[in-house]
């Protein structure tokens, strides 16, 4: 086992390792990070010591220990549903601009702890007002946050650039306005937009005026899609929503046939597959034709049911069939992982290399929404000297 889970609750994952071990290298290696919700990533004792600040008394736990096992365990529940009502918790102590701007300086302090050198973080504005804060003041703060966490980070000596995507949820009607307030502050450190939310019952055409408007605006987007809800979903993301990426997207394997039946049939068997009994239908290969980014999430597709296991999630076929996959942590608080962790399990559980590693970081820079040019330095500058001074120590 390369990488346990946490068992404390407030680390960042990034625990000691043998010196020149795979999980050494792991850690130091540079990552970049597309999907982290940043309701999703609070340390268990920021949300006691908030929670006690504004008189929130529900929470299930009262010391972090507890509390953070009660996040996996909750959100462990086989459905995307149950896993979203435990953000109840994270989202009542993010109700205050001295409250966000905590949880968002921290969000990247771990990141950077974590090896992480280049991160989106998302949220959903719309979900931070019930104190009385405006949508504006909510994406101030955070940024606030944010710009201090990459100053310690850096002053730490582990730089790290993170930018915000600003989410709508599905199931509410208030995406055309996050969608505007992300063009807004789109010169101000939000990178682009998001939907998220339960999947099953709320497709992303619903969201069609907030989509058409961003593509007039030039403006970037990735929509949540195929995780709990299969192939229609996915194809309305792109072919009607015009998504520039797809969180989680996992069910595209629901469009690939592997000796004439689908992945879920038998994933294993799918898993070990000559390629030519592969077959791509025409959604799929439209996927993998346009480089259309996926950002995967493993540990918390298990969570919810999305994928029997690390070992058997379809990322690895994906992989393997150059789909352009990107390593993800989703919600690092409800899944008790990192960058590190979620890495190590692939390589622990699904057979990945360190040269996997080095490929899904790429991807993940050249879909990044910051421009291009910004892109291309951190992966010329950042990602491959990192790889290549790594890839030249040993493995012990
Ligand atoms: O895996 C997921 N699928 C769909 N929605 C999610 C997932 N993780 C988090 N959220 C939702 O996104 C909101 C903003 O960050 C969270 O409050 C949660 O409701
Ligand atoms: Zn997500």
């Amino acid at each position: 086992m390369i990488f346990g889970r946490k068992d404390k609750g407030d680390d960042t994952g990034a625990t000691a390792s043998e010196p020149g071990s795979v999980r050494d290298q792991i850690l130091r290696a540079p990552k970049a990070l597309l999907h982290d919700h940043l309701d999703g990533g609070l340390r268990p004792q920021t949300i006691v010591e908030i929670a006690d600040e504004v008189g929130y008394d529900a929470l299930p736990a009262t010391d972090a220990e507890s509390l953070g096992t009660w996040f996996r365990e909750s959100a462990d529940s086989g459905s995307l549903v149950r896993y979203l009502e435990t953000f109840d918790h994270t989202l009542a102590v993010m109700q205050t601009a001295d409250g966000l701007r905590r949880v968002a300086k921290e969000c990247v302090l771990d990141l950077a702890a974590d090896g992480v050198v280049y991160a989106e973080s998302r949220y959903a504005p719309e979900q931070h007002l019930s104190a009385g804060l405006a949508l504006e003041d909510v994406v101030e703060a955070v940024n606030d946050g944010f710009r201090q966490g990459e100053k310690e980070a850096a002053d730490a000596g582990t730089p790290i650039r993170v930018t915000a995507l600003l989410t709508a949820m599905r199931h509410a009607a208030k995406s055309t306005e996050i969608a505007e307030l992300a063009v807004r502050y789109r010169d101000q450190g939000v990178a682009g937009f998001d939907i998220a939310g339960a999947e099953a019952g709320f497709p992303p055409t619903r969201h069609l005026d907030a989509f058409e408007y961003l593509r007039r605006q030039n403006a970037h987007f990735t929509i949540h899609a195929g995780e709990a809800f299969g192939l229609p979903s996915i194809w309305e993301a792109i072919q009607w929503c015009g998504a520039d990426r797809l969180g989680h997207g996992v069910r595209i394997v629901d469009d690939i046939l592997v000796n004439d039946r689908p992945f879920a049939a038998d994933p294993a068997k799918a898993l070990a597959a000559d390629r030519e009994d592969i077959y791509l239908g025409l959604l799929a290969a439209y996927v993998r034709d346009t480089r259309i980014p996926l950002e995967m999430c493993p540990s918390s597709n298990v969570q919810t049911g999305a994928a029997e296991s690390v070992a058997l999630h379809p990322i690895t076929l994906l992989k393997r069939l150059r789909f352009r996959v990107t390593v993800n942590t989703d919600n690092r608080l409800m899944s008790g992982t990192s960058m590190s962790r979620e890495m190590g399990l692939l390589v622990d559980e699904a057979g990945w290399t360190m040269e996997d590693l080095r490929w899904v970081t790429i991807n993940a820079m050249k879909s990044a929404f910051i421009p291009f040019d910004e892109r291309l330095a951190i992966i010329e500058g950042v990602v491959k000297p990192g790889y290549d001074a790594l890839l030249q120590t040993p493995t012990a």
